[in-house]
């Protein structure tokens, strides 16, 4: 305590005057001091969450005098080499095209950890993945790939709904759970997605535009063109062939008006059919204790996903897949839940 009282509230500027490092005096003494390689969005939005969760922070940038004014107040922002050999654990906020500039700071990013935050510009189905490469750099440093589904904003904002699962891998156990322990810090729920080579599946991720629509897209195209025909038989051919009446005026806009709610209604019906269907199951066979059968995994990793974000609280993900009870699966007392 004496000791924390003792230490200086703001400490000294290394070198030059753009150095400015404000000590982070409400944060507990134990808390690591996390570095950021590079200034750009990725950079500041990581800087600011940190920074708001009780995070020191440091930054290491090529021209440190002009990134100094981007950043809050209490992130130290230096020189590339400065911040790689004062934190232990290392953001690569740069691209990967520039990430053989950094390779002189390999003396001083040996043993620690390296966070790959990078994003291909194309799918990448041969590998290596940026993370590879960085490894291969960086032999003697822990790559971790991660955060590289989250946008900037979604960093600045703080995780809300949707975006608040990271995925990360590395072929370093202990290196990856002070990362997982990290994102939990920051309010995000981490997911182990097991070594390094699952780098490369990550990497893509971002880059599939509607990954898993086609079904959808195909089911609703279908039942489109399936009740545009009833719709245009019962109302514009059928009167034309009795009464020799001429309704085709309504099909380019009544015909299409009728059929639109039919589809949008069916839809959202078989959106709701295997939830209910696993539901029948789980009552007849009691797969409570029993797996799912295979054809309804699908539903059941949907329904793990709703629960990740029902229960934000014990971070964990894996509720439902094999539904053990809370207990077995949670990490957390159940009073800590508040629930
Ligand atoms: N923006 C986003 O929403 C997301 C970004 N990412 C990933 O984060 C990484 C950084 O993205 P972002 O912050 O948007 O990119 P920016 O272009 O905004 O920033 C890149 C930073 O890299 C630094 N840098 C270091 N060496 C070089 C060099 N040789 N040439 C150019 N710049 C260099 C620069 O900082 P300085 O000049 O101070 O050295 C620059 O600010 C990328 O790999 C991207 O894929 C991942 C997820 C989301
Ligand atoms: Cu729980």
């Amino acid at each position: 305590m004496l000791d924390e009282m003792s230490r200086p509230l703001i400490r000294g500027r290394p070198e030059g005057g753009a150095s400015r490092r404000l000590e982070a005096s409400m944060s507990d003494p134990g808390t690591p001091l996390v570095g950021i390689l590079g200034t750009g969005d990725f950079s500041r939005s990581l800087a600011r969450r940190l920074v708001a969760s009780g995070y020191q922070v440091v930054v290491g940038s090529r021209t440190p005098k002009r990134s100094v004014a981007l950043f809050p107040e209490e992130a130290e922002v230096t020189s590339q080499m400065e911040a790689a050999s004062q934190a232990d654990l290392v953001f690569v906020a740069v691209f990967p095209e520039h990430h053989s500039t950094l390779v002189e700071l390999k003396p001083a990013l040996a043993g620690k950890t390296l966070v790959d935050v990078s994003n291909g510009l194309r799918i990448n189905l041969d590998g290596p993945s940026n993370a590879e490469r960085l490894a291969d750099l960086f032999p003697e440093s822990f790559v971790v790939k991660g955060f590289n589904t989250i946008s900037a904003w979604s960093l600045q904002m703080g995780p809300r709904d949707g975006s608040r699962q990271i995925y990360l891998c590395s072929d370093s156990s202990k290196a990856k759970s002070s990362v997982m322990q990290l994102c939990r810090r920051l309010g995000f729920i981490p997911v182990d997605m097991g070594l390094l080579s699952s780098s490369l599946d990550l990497e893509n991720l971002p880059l599939y535009l509607f990954p898993s629509w086609r079904l959808p897209i195909l089911c609703t195209l279908c039942l489109f063109i399936f009740f545009y025909l009833y719709n245009f038989l019962r109302d514009v051919l059928q009167p034309f062939v009795t009464t020799g009446k001429s309704a085709f005026y309504k099909m380019p806009i009544e015909t299409v008006n009728v059929t639109l709610p039919s589809v949008a209604l069916v839809m959202i019906s078989l959106v709701y059919l295997p939830g209910l269907c696993a539901a029948f199951l789980q009552l007849r066979w009691g797969t409570k204790y029993n797996r799912f059968p295979n054809w309804l995994g699908p539903v059941a990793q949907q329904e793990e996903a709703v629960w990740a974000v029902q229960l934000p609280v014990c971070g964990s993900t894996r509720h439902l897949q094999s539904v053990p009870s809370h207990e077995e699966v949670c990490p957390l007392q159940t009073a800590q839940h508040g629930f």
